[in-house]
């Protein structure tokens, strides 16, 4: 079993990404990334800090907009249109999930595709799907930059997805799919879920349940990736699928955390980079 290294990953892509970043300085673009953050989830917190410390260290322009759990949708529109017209920011992402009583999809609809770095709003959806992608989501995005990395081929693979988000489960099943797998994505109705993901050649699992997917999901030589972010009872953070069991049979095994968390925020700077590059043409 070989550890796929997220953290050693977005480390190395770092170097490279802060030495883009002085050379776009030098002709007169400083990628700036916004983050809105609304209430006081406290896992979201350290998501935000993650991204505000590597967008620092990179050398971008970068703010989070924190907003009091009770601020209307109106006001977090209008603060989105605002951050649309200024020219300052290439990037701007709204913090998922927000309050019950915002819209998640006006929120998302409002940011303007060509800063919306998560790739969540519908026409970077459409063009992703049509095989056209411009901004992607940056969770799948550095899945399929760790699997390059490694040296796995994808091409003629079967892949199950576990999960079928907006956010990672269907960008996932469909960057594979580009890619030349065979996909399924199963999820919560879907039966006989160990047989299945234990036809895959390469298993992604994004479902949010802790130590979920046992041995028994798992085909000898398989490559397995574990995007869930589960709290265990000592407060502990834990992937979904049960890492000790699964390790020893599979080929290729990300771990939680140091996996797929440090690649997403790699992923988002190097998409704001590239809009910022935009910019000059
Ligand atoms: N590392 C990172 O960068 C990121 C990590 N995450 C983490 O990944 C996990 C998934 O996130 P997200 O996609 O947003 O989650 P969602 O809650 O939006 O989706 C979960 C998906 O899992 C499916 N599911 C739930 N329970 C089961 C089950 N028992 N068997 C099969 N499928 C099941 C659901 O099925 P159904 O549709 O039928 O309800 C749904 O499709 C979370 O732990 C989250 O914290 C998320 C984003 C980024
Ligand atoms: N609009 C929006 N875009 C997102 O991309 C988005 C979101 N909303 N809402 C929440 C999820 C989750 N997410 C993570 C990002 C980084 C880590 C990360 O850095 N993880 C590290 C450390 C985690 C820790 O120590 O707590 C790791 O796995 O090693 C995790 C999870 C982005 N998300």
């Amino acid at each position: 079993m070989t550890l796929i290294d997220g953290k050693a990953l977005a480390d190395k892509m770092a170097v490279a990404l802060k030495t883009k970043v002085d050379a776009l300085k030098t002709a007169g673009v400083t990628p700036g990334l916004v983050v809105v953050l609304v209430g006081e989830n406290p896992a979201s917190q350290v998501y935000v800090r993650n991204k505000e410390r590597r967008a620092t260290a990179a050398g971008f322009n970068s703010e989070v907009i924190r907003l009091a759990e009770d601020t209307s949708e109106a006001d977090l529109l209008s603060l989105i249109d605002k951050l649309n017209a200024d020219e300052k920011w290439h990037g701007i992402l709204v913090q998922l999930p927000l309050p019950a009583h915002i819209s998640e999809e006006k929120v998302l609809l409002e940011i303007s595709p060509d800063k919306d770095v998560d790739g969540f709003h519908p026409i970077n959806m459409g063009r992703l799907w049509s095989g056209n992608p411009l901004m992607i989501p940056s969770t799948p995005a550095g899945i399929m930059v760790m699997l390059e990395e490694y040296g796995v081929d994808v091409s003629g693979k079967t892949a199950v997805v576990i999960g079928r988000s907006n956010i990672v489960g269907k960008p996932m099943a469909q960057m594979l799919l580009d890619k030349n797998a065979t996909v399924t994505i199963a999820h919560s109705k879907t039966k006989n879920l160990p047989e299945l993901a234990k036809t895959a050649d390469i298993l992604v699992v994004a479902i949010g349940r802790g130590n979920f997917v046992t041995a028994d999901f798992v085909k000898p030589g398989a490559v397995v990736i574990d995007v869930g972010m589960n709290r265990d009872d000592n407060g502990k953070l834990i992937g979904d699928v049960k890492f000790d069991e699964v390790a020893p049979i599979a080929s290729l095994i990300t771990p939680v955390p140091g996996g797929v968390g440090p690649m997403t925020i790699t992923m988002l700077m190097e998409q704001t980079y590239e809009a910022a590059k935009r910019q000059l043409d």
